[in-house]
C-alpha cells in the first residue's frame, strides 16, 4: 500500500514542479555597500541569530522562507571590486533588497550613486526595490526622513498594501530597520512579498 502512496505523492510533486508550482522560489538579491549588513541580515533570516562576518568575497545563496514565499537569496559582496559582478545576477530577478548603513553619513552619497545606477538599469526596470536603512539601534543613525533626503527617495510607492499591477509603476519603498535587534525588516519583507508573482 505504501509504495502506491509513494508513487502517487511523487507523481503529484513532479507534476507541481512541472507546472512551476510547489517548489517555486523567487530570486532576490541583497545589494548595498560593504558593511551595510547584508550578510548579517541573510543569516538572521536563515538562523535567527547574529553572527559576526568577515567582508563577503564571493557570492553565496540561501533558500529562505519569508512571508509565505520561498526565496533564493543571493548575498553579494559590497566593496568596490565585488560590485562589478552584481550585474551577472540581474537575469530573472524578482526583487532587490538594497541595504544602507544609516549610521555612516559619509557614505550616503556613494550609496545613493550605486542605488541610482541600479534604479536606472534597463535590466531591472520592472523589479521591485526594497531599500532598508539599517542599524537604527545606534543612537546616531539617520532618521527615515533624513535618509530619504540623502537617497533622493522622497517619492516612493507607499507602505502597506498598495496595488500597482497594471500601472507600470515599479514598487519602491524605504523601511528603517535594525537587523541586530530584529526590528523593522519583517514589515519590509511583507511589503515586498505582495509584489512577487
Ligand atoms: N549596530 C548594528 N550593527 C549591525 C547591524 N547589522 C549589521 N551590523 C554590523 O555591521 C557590520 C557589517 O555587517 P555585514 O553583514 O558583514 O555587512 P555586509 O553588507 O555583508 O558587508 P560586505 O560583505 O563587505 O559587503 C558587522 O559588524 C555587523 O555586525 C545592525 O542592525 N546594527
Ligand atoms: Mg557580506
Amino acid at each position: 500500500m505504501s509504495f502506491i502512496w509513494n508513487w502517487v505523492s511523487s507523481t503529484i510533486s513532479g507534476l507541481l514542479g512541472y507546472l512551476g508550482l510547489g517548489g517555486k522560489s523567487a530570486k532576490i538579491l541583497f545589494l548595498g555597500l560593504d558593511n551595510a549588513g547584508k550578510t548579517t541580515l541573510m543569516h538572521m533570516l536563515r538562523d535567527d541569530r547574529v553572527v559576526q562576518h568577515t567582508p563577503t568575497q564571493f557570492p553565496t545563496s540561501e533558500e529562505l522562507q519569508l512571508a509565505g514565499i520561498n526565496f533564493k537569496a543571493f548575498d553579494l559582496g559590497g566593496h568596490k571590486i565585488a560590485r562589478r559582478v552584481w550585474k551577472d545576477y540581474y537575469a530573472q530577478v524578482d526583487a532587490i533588497v538594497y541595504l544602507v548603513d544609516a549610521v555612516d553619513r559619509d557614505r550616503f552619497p556613494e550609496s545613493k550613486q550605486e542605488l541610482d545606477s541600479l534604479l536606472s538599469d534597463d535590466n531591472l526596470a520592472t523589479v521591485p526595490f526594497l531599500v532598508l536603512g539599517n542599524k537604527i539601534d545606534v543612537p546616531t543613525a539617520a532618521s527615515e526622513e533624513e535618509l530619504r533626503q540623502w537617497l533622493g527617495l522622497s517619492y516612493t510607492t507607499g507602505k502597506g498594501k498598495v496595488a500597482l499591477s497594471g500601472s507600470k509603476i515599479r514598487p519602491l519603498e524605504l523601511f528603517m530597520c535594525s537587523v541586530l535587534k530584529r526590528q523593522g525588516y519583517g514589515e519590509a519583507f511583507r511589503w515586498m512579498s505582495q509584489y512577487i508573482k
